[in-house]
């Protein structure tokens, strides 16, 4: 594994490869899009244990203030309320009294003491009274705390008393009482409700959380498989579209817009690549069939070139040594061409040598092959054929040439054609050989005057 290389960000060091980063790019987008969605819950279910362990004393604290508070407030409303109650002895009174008090929150027991210290109304079950500290209170205060419970115990005068007289006139608690006392007030709150209700409220909201949370991941799977799918799709398309597979294409079916523009455009880019192929495929055949045209003949006259015609004569020799099959080669020179061209120029010498190897094409037979095989020199190769047959028609070829017009510029030409034959039998030794007596035939025509026939036969020539 490579080291961690850093490199300085302004004041920082920060890694060049950042393992976490690299792991990330290594997700899924179903892994991206699932981590997104669980994250910010995975940080809140850390988050929100480790904020009530430590504010959980606090919390617990502000509990207890809170219900301090409401119990101190409770007795001091109660004692006024209470005041006719016990003046008059009217149950009926006082029991409405404790009714509404054990309605309120967390209150779970409420006595009410005579002057004498004695019960004379009582709800729900006190458990950290101590009458002997309550019937000696001589203004609202608390009275005791214990496993969660809190009691508060107030006078309840004749007149109205200013509790928060009694404290500036430097009063205690265990001040002797005053002439007007007409009993107590006792109340107990119990906290565990609350600490328990806010509890409730906290497991309500987390599970709350988790069930958003199932349903967010279930909705980011769901996204996920619509948006992952057609990426699939697409990726695999464009992989087939490298292997050469042009007809590739992807259903057109995403949810979204934009992914079916993209499943359009590789669909698009998959035709226009077939498209291409198609177009390159036609142009590459063309080019290989102009190419192998072109390698067999000759530009000018279209005919056969000489490579074309030396295959021939391979082939012709085979043929002959295989069944007899009797050949003719001729060579043929076209006389005094020299003079046409000089006269009339290139373009005119071109000119005739195409309207000759027109003639001559057009005089002999399917099986036969005529190549043009130098400047103004033709050879044939007359398939199936007898020396006489070689020989009438050639002879019908340097007539058909000699009677031939060709006019350039309203200038007429004659030109003849001198030819050399030889048969190309079982007998045929070697290909050179059948060239140079072809070759020694067509010099002969020449040497005897040119516009005529030479035949070579073996050593001879007639
Ligand atoms: N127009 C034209 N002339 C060519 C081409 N190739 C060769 N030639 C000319 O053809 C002539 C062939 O030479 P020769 O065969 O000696 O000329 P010739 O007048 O026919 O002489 P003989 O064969 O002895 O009758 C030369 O003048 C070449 O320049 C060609 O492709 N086009």
């Amino acid at each position: 594994m490579e080291p961690l290389k850093f490199v300085r960000a302004g004041k920082w060091l920060v890694p060049l490869r950042d393992p976490l980063a690299k792991w990330f790019r290594g997700l899924s987008l179903k892994q991206h899009l699932l981590l997104t969605v669980l994250m910010p819950f995975l940080l809140a279910s850390v988050a929100i244990p480790l904020f009530f362990r430590l504010t959980g004393d606090a919390h617990s604290r502000s509990i207890e203030d809170a219900a301090r508070e409401r119990g101190l407030a409770i007795v001091q409303l109660l004692a006024p309320a209470a005041e006719f109650g016990i003046a008059v002895r009217s149950p009926a009174h006082l029991d409405h009294l404790l009714q509404t008090v054990l309605d309120q929150q967390d209150v779970v027991a409420v006595t009410i003491y005579s002057h004498a210290g004695e019960v004379i109304a009582e709800g729900g079950r006190a458990e950290v009274a101590t009458p002997s500290l309550i019937v000696t209170t001589t203004r609202a205060r608390l009275i005791e705390a214990r496993n969660g419970r809190i009691s508060f115990a107030a006078p309840v005068t004749s007149a109205p008393v200013a509790f928060d007289d009694v404290e500036a006139a430097g009063l205690s608690a265990d001040a002797p009482l005053a002439q007007d006392t007409m009993g107590w007030v006792y109340v107990e709150l119990d906290t565990h409700a609350s600490a328990q209700r806010e509890n409730s409220a906290i497991l309500f909201f987390l599970l709350l959380a988790l069930v958003t949370l199932l349903f967010s991941a279930c909705s980011a799977l769901h996204l996920a498989h619509k948006v992952d799918e057609p990426l699939a799709h697409l990726a695999r398309a464009v992989r087939r579209m490298l292997d050469g597979d042009v007809d590739a294409s992807v259903p057109v079916d995403a949810v979204s817009p934009e992914l079916q523009s993209l499943q359009d455009g590789v669909n698009a880019l998959g035709r226009a690549i077939a498209n291409l192929q198609g177009t390159m495929h036609r142009r590459i055949e063309e080019t290989t069939g102009i190419l192998a045209y072109q390698v067999r003949h000759d530009p000018l006259t279209g005919l056969s070139n000489r490579r074309a015609f030396e295959e021939a004569l391979d082939e012709a020799m085979s043929a002959s040594r295989r069944a007899s099959d009797q050949s003719a080669l001729c060579f043929m020179d076209l006389d005094h061409f020299k003079l046409v061209n000089d006269a009339g120029g290139h373009a005119a010498g071109d000119a005739l040598l195409c309207e000759i190897a027109m003639l001559i094409q057009h005089r002999l037979r399917t099986q036969d092959l005529i190549c043009r095989i130098g400047g103004d020199e033709f050879a044939l190769i007359l398939r199936g054929c007898t020396r006489d047959d070689a020989k009438c028609i050639t002879m019908s070829l340097c007539e058909a040439i000699a009677a031939l017009s060709f006019y350039w510029e309203d200038e007429c030409f004659k030109v003849s054609v001198s030819i050399g034959v030889t048969l190309i039998d079982e007998t045929a030794t070697s290909k050179m050989d059948l060239l140079k007596a072809a070759d020694a035939a067509c010099y002969s025509a020449k040497r005897h005057g040119r516009n005529q026939v030479v035949v070579h036969q073996g050593a001879r020539l007639a």
